[in-house]
């Protein structure tokens, strides 16, 4: 066995497999012993060439590390490997504490109904302690302890307020809807974002709420009349028939359905039901709903043209991968600032891959450094599709900023814009339009389809 004095002229001895064998084999370490070998792995790892033993590899305290953080903490294998990885050592135990403890409790002020400090005054008088929740928000309040249930009050009762994460404010900051624009909340129930961009935009223009779970439409429709959000119209459709349903929205939100890795503190059941599998299929899904909702946009829109991806995720393949895909797979997309002030960038690199370097304007947050639940922010601006033909494409990727080196990762092949090739359906929608209007249509001028470009 090798040994290790720590900081109490105590002793650590990393086991050998042999050893780990046998404690697994007599019913496990004892949870105080796991807590210290963690400590003690840690410190080795943060200093390997002062603190290993003699023959021991780096590779093994690492092993020992996840089994004890998956013992400890209660993490599949899998699970804990995955998000220790997107840390330094330390920082990585950090993220493991901070899931274990709750988030503070924050509600949204209804600005439809009330304004923050007289909502802050009603509660106060009803024996809630609370204060805003930082500068970056004009109506988040958190709530510190309280003698009536939160989610009970006659002023939550008359829609003064949303019980909302304070994570959750933030796309729809990014978003930032303007008044008496069409906005589209792809994967909207049960409505938190939606009601409050419903707000933002002082009930005018239209907000689309949609979400594909029909039963989970039905507490987003009662959010939107408790909150009285009257610009609000409900749909069900899967995200992926966007824009053939409805199209042409000054800007979208996609916040995902993804893993929930960020909000574990929450579902603790995230530790264990989360497999390998689980994480391509929702990254597929979540790459196929991304397209949708760029194609959703309207490059031309005089007040927007953005779309706003998030998710309350942590891992790479869900947030960073799937904006980089986003960005190969259309030309006339570009990431912009997300405007949130607070946040870490992006990956623009990870374990390998190499991402567009305009990643870093995406932003993460972490339960551990910013107090809130584990969340992913990226803003797109969509810019008017433009013809380009496979030989210059890579001159066009260079004037759209598209630098992205990784390769493609199979899906639904190149998807190059031809504005020829789309002319005649363009044609063709604008004479429906107008016939619908009760207009005169003029002859058509060509029906017929074009070929792709070479
Ligand atoms: C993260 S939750 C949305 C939370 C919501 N934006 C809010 O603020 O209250 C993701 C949602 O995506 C929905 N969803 C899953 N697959 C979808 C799909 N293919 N199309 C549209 N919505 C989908 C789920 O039903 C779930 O309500």
């Amino acid at each position: 066995m090798d040994e290790l004095g720590d900081a109490d002229g105590e002793l650590f001895q990393l086991p050998t497999a042999e050893e780990r064998e046998a404690s697994k084999a007599n019913g496990g370490t004892d949870i105080l012993d796991i807590q210290r070998r963690m400590q003690m792995c840690v410190r080795v790892l943060g200093n390997f060439k002062k603190l290993a033993a003699n023959g021991r590899s780096r590779s093994e305290y690492i092993e020992q590390l996840l089994a004890d953080i998956g013992s400890y903490y209660g993490y599949n294998d899998f699970l804990a490997e995955k998000l220790f990885q997107l840390f330094p050592v330390s920082e990585a135990i950090d993220f493991f504490e901070a899931n274990e403890v709750p988030r503070p409790v924050t509600i949204r002020t209804n600005t439809l109904r009330t304004r923050r400090r007289d909502l802050a005054q009603a509660l106060i008088n009803r024996g809630v302690n609370l204060e805003p929740i930082g500068k970056w928000t004009n109506v988040g309040l958190q709530v510190f302890e309280s003698t009536v249930p939160i989610g009970a009050t006659p002023e939550y009762l008359a829609g003064h307020y949303m019980l909302q994460a304070a994570s959750s404010f933030l796309p729809v900051i990014a978003l930032s809807p303007q008044p008496n624009e069409r906005i589209l909340d792809m994967a909207s129930a049960p409505g938190g974002k939606a009601t409050y961009i419903s707000a933002l935009m002082q009930n005018t223009g239209v907000v689309f709420a949609n979400d594909s779970n029909k039963a989970r439409t039905k507490s987003l429709s009662a959010n939107v009349h408790r909150l009285g959000c009257k610009n609000v119209v409900i749909s069900a459709y899967d995200g992926r028939e966007f824009p053939k349903v409805m199209g042409g929205f000054d800007r979208v939100l996609l916040d995902a359905p993804c893993s929930g890795t960020g909000v574990i503190s929450k579902d603790p059941s995230v530790k264990i039901n989360k497999s390998f599998r689980d994480f391509t299929l929702l990254s597929h899904l979540q790459k196929q709903l991304v397209l949708c909702a760029i194609d959703s946009v309207n490059p031309e829109s005089r007040t927007g043209g953005y779309v706003v991806y998030s998710t309350c995720s942590v891992t790479v393949e869900e947030n960073e991968a799937v904006v980089d895909y986003a960005l190969r797979k259309r030309p006339n997309i570009k990431l912009v600032d997300t405007g949130l002030e607070f946040g870490r960038e992006g990956y623009t690199k990870y374990r390998g891959k190499v991402f567009s370097d305009k990643l870093s304007l995406t932003k993460r947050f972490y339960p551990h450094v910013h107090n809130m639940d584990g969340f992913f922010v990226a803003k797109f601006k969509v810019e008017k599709r433009f013809k380009i033909a496979n030989h210059d494409e890579k001159d066009v990727r260079s004037k759209t900023g598209i630098t992205s080196a990784e390769g493609e990762q199979g899906g639904d092949g190149d998807n190059v814009f031809d504005s020829d090739e789309d002319k005649p359906y363009l044609e063709e929608n604008k004479r429906r339009r107008m016939k619908a209007k009760g207009l005169r249509v003029p002859p058509r001028v060509s029906t017929q389809l074009l070929a792709p470009s070479a």
